[in-house]
């Protein structure tokens, strides 16, 4: 870990101590554990510290610490599910306008309630996490449920009665402002309805909410709508991308600005790019399912860590300069035997406002149809920031030709955010 920044001295570093573990990858990150006490030397950037702990130096996610000592009880403050944050964003229209804009989200919420619009009748629902209504008042339009339940935390609430009553709907549906886990309701519900999806499908941890209100409010035998997800991954060319972040130091206006590199690789590749758009001809090989989950049997306990396998087969020879992911999530039929309706924000679907999600790696590697890519990911809750997780993605590369006999490995964790 001896480094070009050992000899740069700083005022007075501060002692900072671990709120959990982290893993360092690559070579000038420094791994820690939880409890550890860091001497942080420069605050390099808001999201990268430079540190140092046992003597060693290195770069270490300023997320993961807090103060030492003295200002210990401030953080103690801090809510580790960010709710004043979280709720404030949606008490504005910006999100809800980006999700009602999402046509393609929209419609599928539409689509499973008209196709199951007679099982509905007298049914008892519960949208959790309503927003503006949409889903309560597709139910109350398209369908004769006997009461549909709107939760809603934020203050967006207030708006979403008015819509209601606006819209001819309040004989079915009851909105109730507060976090759908720690609401009363009179009675049991038979459909538990949510958009709950997050980038990567996990982030923002919705999730959690959605299987303790099944826990609590589902009756048994009761509808989960989404019934399953799934979580998709591809090994991908990202030419446009790199050329924007990385190749761009090569020679602008002539100059070598290469020396910029490292730092480009620490900005711009570290976290994973949401909204990021992949075309088919950049999946180097058929996309796979590497994460399912069951809504009826899923935990909360399940959350902390869930790991997925994956095996991909090189169809064309290209760059391989990182993994794509994205979710897929189907709501099954009331009747027995009914259509499944699918959401799927894949790129050979209709764009949804979650596109995708890119991890670039820290290099681009050349790969070769034939060439197997196998490996793993991880998606490690944050034990602190309830809302944020990180993905390791673990992969090796064997080649089919024998040109290039070594299997190469490579690791890489990327936060998000915290
Ligand atoms: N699909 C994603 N990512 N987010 C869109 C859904 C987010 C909406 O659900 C609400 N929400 C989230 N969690 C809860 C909860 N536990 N109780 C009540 N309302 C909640 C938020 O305030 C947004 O209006």
């Amino acid at each position: 870990m001896q480094t070009e920044k050992e000899d740069e001295d700083d005022a007075s570093p501060q002692e900072c101590v671990a709120m959990s573990d982290f893993t360092g990858s690559g070579s000038d990150q420094l791994s820690f554990s939880c409890g550890d006490k860091l001497l942080v030397h420069i605050k390099s950037s808001s999201d990268w510290w430079w540190a140092e702990l046992r003597g060693v130096r290195g770069y270490v996610p300023a997320s993961y610490l807090r103060p030492g000592d003295a200002e210990e009880e401030d953080t103690s403050l801090e809510d580790p599910w960010q709710d004043e944050e979280y709720f404030g964003s949606y008490g504005t229209l910006r999100l809800h306008l980006e999700m009602l804009s999402d046509k393609s989200r929209t419609e599928a919420y539409r689509q499973v309630i008209l196709s199951n619009s007679a099982s509905l009748r007298n049914k008892v629902v519960m949208d959790l996490g309503c927003g503006t209504g949409i889903i309560s008042m597709f139910c109350a339009q398209l369908a004769q449920p006997s009461v549909v339940y709107a939760v809603e935390a934020s203050s967006m609430a207030e708006y979403t009665r008015q819509l209601v009553r606006q819209n001819n709907c309040e004989e079915v549906v009851t909105v109730l402002q507060g976090r759908a886990e720690e609401i009363e309701l009179p009675e049991q519900v038979d459909v538990l309805v949510s958009e709950w999806m997050g980038n990567c499908l996990l982030f923002e941890f919705m999730v959690e909410s959605v299987l303790l209100v099944r826990d609590r409010w589902l009756r048994e035998g009761g509808v989960m709508w989404p019934s399953s997800a799934a979580l998709t991954l591809v090994p991908c060319q990202a030419d446009s991308y790199y050329a924007e972040k990385m190749a761009f130091w090569e020679q602008p206006y002539g100059l070598d600005f290469t020396p910029l590199q490292p730092l480009a690789q620490q900005e711009f590749f570290t976290k994973p790019k949401f909204s990021h758009l992949i075309e088919p001809n950049d999946c180097l090989t058929a996309p796979c399912d590497v994460i399912c989950l069951d809504m009826y049997t899923l935990q909360v306990k399940d959350l902390e860590e869930i790991k997925g396998q994956f095996h991909f087969c090189v169809e064309k020879s290209g760059v391989f300069h990182g993994f794509t992911a994205w979710f897929t999530v189907h709501f099954e039929s009331l009747e027995t035997g009914g259509a499944t309706v699918e959401l799927n924000t894949g790129p050979n679907s209709e764009p949804t406002h979650w596109k995708q999600t890119l991890f670039m790696l820290d290099r681009p590697i050349s790969v070769y149809a034939g060439d197997l890519i196998s490996g793993n990911i991880v998606l490690y809750r944050n034990p602190v920031w309830r809302r944020h997780m990180t993905v390791t993605l673990h992969w090796n590369i064997n080649s089919a030709t024998e040109e290039t006999d070594n299997c190469q490995v490579g690791t890489k964790v990327f936060p998000m955010w915290r």
